[in-house]
């Protein structure tokens, strides 16, 4: 969450995260060449829903300011925390390249470009990431026992892109012995839960870049509108076929089966006010269609459901919340039927793409731990990005104010570093550097099509009737005058004949 040079005593106390490029301390943020400059930071202080009523006692209130208030805001096509990278899209020693990731179906890449995804999501879980360390303790004890030492570690890059979701899902801890507040979400049951998985995929994605010197990796997609009861990408090439052996386990094939979990130690967060940090714990479990409790969640979402989902005109309705009807946000996240009726029995689409894997992918707290995450979300991003394309929205579709804390519009998305807002990412994916490579299911005919379809069916088979009926009449008359006129015509020429033969029988006669 944030950088390694900010984490500092003073860094902290200071309350500014404005490090200089290439270790030289006068060129805090790159500022000698003119890449960027440190200012304050912008925070969204606009009023937010009913929801949470605890302000005052969260961390990520107002995010980032919490832990810092000034940060670096880089010019052109700069980006990063010093100004150091480039934004999303270019890249290139000045930013002024243009590159594109191309996102695909896993179903649809080679055996070999299946084994290096595999492989370079397995490096990523292994790889320390570069630039960023997580706090391991919230900000009234972020200096340590002595006061002196800052609660801040190293993770792993795949780490990261875990403990982030877990840090923005977490209860607020309202004080030892009290009950820790649930009713608090910074990426999920609002707005946000679009434009906040979004982020959270480019961050993964171009450190996975960086990782392997490839700005062209491309995250794939699960197309998990597929029906059934069967986990297509769970096989042990892929995502981890089931284990033989162990309930619930992934194959020891899977190199998956090796991963072990972070951010499961829930109850002591919620009773003590830690907070999850880089150790792991058990394995992944999974049991894709299992849930014999849930029977709704034994199936994967259908094709026609996204179809009906892109349907839904309206980017989010009031309350912006799990509540809302005739939301498309909503009803991709999966609290609404696919056409966009908010039911509190239903779970669909995303929702039910996450209860289906029955495990560790369907808890929020530690979903990301499974890889199939990735995939998931990545097909949940590029429904969004088709719905942006064919909606076309202005950026008031997005609500300014009155959204579940942490959704607002202008509000710094958490825990991301440097601060980003949600309609940052409230853009088409080709303005983000990446697309996708998507063949989308035809849209479902309405009522009224099919009627139409079928007057119109039926207008032009009696139309067809009609045609070979006149058709046929028309050919037997034209074939009975045919007739008769020969017959006429033989009948003329017998006459003559015979008129021929009586008359050369009488002259004959007479020779005779
Ligand atoms: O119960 C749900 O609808 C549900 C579970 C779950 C897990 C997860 O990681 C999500 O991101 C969302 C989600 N919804």
């Amino acid at each position: 969450q944030f950088p390694r040079e900010c984490v500092t005593v003073r860094g902290l106390q200071s309350g500014e995260c404005c490090p200089s490029l290439r270790g030289d301390p006068g060129d805090i943020c790159g500022s000698s060449t003119g890449r960027g400059q440190c200012v304050q930071v912008d925070a969204d202080g606009r009023p937010h829903g009913p929801q949470y009523p605890h302000d005052g006692r969260d961390d990520r209130e107002q995010w980032p300011l919490a832990f810092f208030n000034r940060t670096c805001q880089c010019n052109g096509n700069f980006s990063g925390y010093n100004c150091g990278r480039c934004k999303h899209g270019y890249g290139g020693v000045n930013c002024d390249r243009l590159v594109v990731a191309v996102r695909r179906n896993i179903m649809e890449l080679s055996e070999d470009e299946k084994r290096r995804f595999v492989n370079a999501l397995d490096r990523a879980k292994r790889t320390v990431q570069p630039d960023y360390v997580i706090a391991s303790r919230r900000y009234p004890e972020i200096f340590g026992p002595d006061g002196n030492t800052p609660q801040f570690e190293n993770i792993s890059i795949y780490n990261f892109f875990v403990w982030s979701h877990y840090y923005s899902v977490s209860k607020t801890f309202l004080g030892a012995g009290q009950q820790s507040f649930g009713g608090v979400d910074f990426s999920h049951e609002g707005p946000g839960f679009l434009t906040w998985h979004r982020y959270h995929l480019l961050q993964l994605e171009r450190d996975m870049q960086d990782m392997l010197q490839d700005l062209s990796f491309g995250l794939p997609y699960w197309n998990f509108a597929i029906g059934g009861n069967n986990c297509d990408i769970c096989t042990d090439d892929l995502l981890g076929a089931r284990s033989n052996f162990v309930a619930n386990a992934l194959s020891p094939n899977s190199v998956f089966s090796r991963w072990r979990i972070l951010c499961e130690s829930i109850e002591d967060y919620d009773t003590l006010g830690t907070i999850c940090n880089s150790t792991e714990g058990g394995p992944i479990q999974r049991n894709p269609g299992g849930n014999v409790a849930r029977p709704m969640v034994q199936r994967l979402p259908e094709p026609q459901d996204v179809s009906a989902c892109l349907e839904v005109g309206q980017f989010d309705t009031p309350p912006f919340y799990s509540t809302s009807s005739e939301s498309f946000r909503n009803t991709v996240e999966g609290y609404s039927t696919p056409s966009g009726n908010y039911d509190p029995l239903v779970r669909s689409l995303h929702n039910l793409a996450h209860l289906f894997l029955n495990g560790t992918g369907g808890q929020t707290h530690v979903s990301p731990n499974d890889p199939i995450f990735v995939l998931l979300h990545t097909f949940t991003d590029a429904i969004f990005d088709e719905w942006l394309r064919r909606h076309n929205p202005d950026v008031t579709a997005y609500p300014l104010e009155n959204a579940p804390i942490g959704h607002n519009r202008q509000y710094n998305m958490v825990p991301f570093w440097p601060p980003v807002t949600n309609v940052e990412m409230f853009v088409t994916s080709d303005n983000l550097g990446y697309s996708y490579e998507v063949k989308w299911p035809g849209r479902p005919y309405t009522m009224t099509e099919i009627i139409a379809i079928a007057i119109v069916a039926v207008l032009v088979l009696v139309a067809i009737i009609f045609a070979a009926t006149t058709c046929a009449v028309r050919a037997r008359s034209y074939s009975h005058g045919r007739n008769e006129a020969r017959q006429t015509l033989l009948a003329e020429h017998y006459r003559r004949y015979s008129e021929d033969h009586e008359r050369i029988q009488e002259k004959t006669q007479c020779v005779v």
